[in-house]
């Protein structure tokens, strides 16, 4: 049985990657809303929202806003910087021009690849809600971390030092991605990542508050496909998921969003 907290609209969030050039993202948002219409999605129960690669932002939201297709839509990183000699480097003042709503801070690609640290995850925090932009902020451990700490421990540092300059967080969003779990086909259990969920939602409450932590999402990813995303959603801390590779193709991501068909 699901029960829906009434401060928590579940979230579906399509991390699309380094996928899809612009003209495959707009003939891609156009399917998923169509199809979403067609099925009678209802978009107050699950929000959906899209993850493209910069490139394709201003596209999607011309499209989106034109069309006022009923999708969300952010970008998969943010520059901890406002502005200057920073090439390559996307402010968070620009996506916010962009309607961006939300961004990607801290996936475990960016730490790892790019050597990102918790201290540069915490400065992107602050510079995103300084730009009213959500942050959607990635933590999880990898298989040698949870074989060394345990579930929670890694999870649990990423969050508190990803909050460490947030003083009012008005609104944030947490994804719980094991890196084990991450394009490996090996999802968490639902047991699991309601453990590591409820635990972060601890956090929220000793740095943010109760009120903060009522309210804040907190997503699952990591493999989440249309054949076990019900089962994620079943558990009471986890309020959604962040979908990779299944993002990608629209009829899974699709099922994947209408998980309530799906659930007793
Ligand atoms: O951001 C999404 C995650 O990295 C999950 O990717 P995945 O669904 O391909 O495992």
């Amino acid at each position: 049985m699901v029960t829906i907290n009434p401060r928590r609209t579940p979230l579906i969030a399509g991390n699309w990657k380094m996928n899809l050039d612009h003209l495959q993202a707009i003939a891609f948002v156009q399917k998923l809303a169509w199809s979403l219409k067609d099925a009678n999605h209802d978009f107050t129960a699950v929000e959906v929202a899209v993850f493209p690669p910069f490139t394709d932002i201003r596209s999607v939201q011309t499209l989106i806003s034109a069309d006022k297709l009923p999708l969300a839509f952010g970008a998969q990183d943010v520059s901890a910087q406002e502005s200057g000699a920073f090439t390559g480097e996307i402010s968070a003042a620009f996506l916010a021009k962009l309607e961006c709503q939300y961004v990607i801070i801290g996936h475990s690609e960016r730490r790892t690849l790019h050597n990102e640290t918790d201290e540069q995850v915490a400065a992107k925090v602050t510079a995103a809600l300084g730009q009213n932009l959500v942050p959607l902020i990635c933590v999880g451990e990898t298989a040698a971390d949870l074989e060394l700490h345990g579930p929670s421990a890694v999870p649990v540092a990423q969050l508190r030092a990803a909050l460490a300059g947030v003083s009012n967080a008005a609104d944030i969003v947490v994804a719980y991605e094991p890196v084990w779990a991450i394009g490996s086909g090996k999802a968490a259990t639902p047991e699991q990542a309601e453990q590591v969920a409820a635990q972060l939602r601890l956090v929220l409450q000793e740095t943010l508050g109760q009120d903060v932590a009522d309210k804040t999402r907190i997503l699952y990813g990591g493999s989440v496909k249309s054949g076990n995303i019900a089962a994620y959603m079943r558990e009471p801390n986890v309020d959604g998921a962040l979908v990779g590779g299944a993002s990608l193709d629209v009829t899974e991501f699709g099922n994947i969003v209408r998980y309530l068909k799906h659930v007793g």
